[in-house]
């Protein structure tokens, strides 16, 4: 069992804030980056929207990264061996935590150099099927592009270094991306419940 699921779960469990180095091994989020560049070099990432699937607007004052979905259709060797990974995590983090999951989704997810993420809430739903983020980082050169989560009056600023991973419940902690001043590169993605 992978070490790194303990401790992503025991810094969540303390500070409602979950953080690990290297959940992705360095090959892994190499390979992962050289696949988000590619598609992006081949105009395939979307602008992203903000708010619900139905209602999906694309308003560059709050958001303006860019998104692909993953799915394991795609056939794409290394994002099946972060599916696998993932499957690993769910049923450890079911089998310790009794949390329920039955379904993920996940984006690539690259803000372009002055790109951000105003300050929001994942699911702001009281009954969303979104229980909780995760979001995987990609780069190995960071300048800014800061993931600042709230809690009460406090924040704190984490640095989206390759292979980290952040794991937190999706309605209750607002956050923001700040500013990027290189390219930025991660995996975004939500734990889901049945509706
Ligand atoms: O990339 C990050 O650090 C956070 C992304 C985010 O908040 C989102 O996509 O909802
Ligand atoms: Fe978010």
């Amino acid at each position: 069992m992978e070490i790194t699921f303990d401790e992503l779960i025991d810094s969540y469990l303390a500070t409602n804030v979950g953080t690990v180095k290297n959940f992705l091994s360095k090959a892994l989020s190499a390979h992962l980056a050289d696949n988000i560049t590619a598609l992006y070099a081949d105009g395939l990432l979307l602008s992203a929207g903000t708010g619900n699937d139905l209602l999906v607007k694309h308003d560059k004052r709050i958001r303006s990264d860019k998104i692909y979905w993953l799915d394991r259709i795609h056939n794409n060797v290394y994002e099946n061996d972060f599916f696998d990974l993932m499957d690993r995590f769910v049923k450890h983090l079911n089998s310790t935590c009794y949390t329920g999951i039955t379904g993920y989704e996940f984006h690539y997810t690259l803000y372009e150099k002055g790109s951000f993420y105003k300050r929001h809430l994942d699911n702001f739903k009281q009954n969303g099927t979104r229980a909780f983020s995760m979001i995987m980082y990609l780069n190995n050169e960071v300048d800014g592009g800061a993931l600042r989560i709230y809690q009460g009056n406090a924040s704190q600023d984490i640095t989206p270094n390759a292979g980290k991973s952040v794991f937190f419940k999706s309605n209750e902690l607002e956050h923001e991306v700040l500013v990027t001043h290189l390219p930025r590169m991660s995996i975004t993605g939500w734990l889901k419940i049945a509706g």
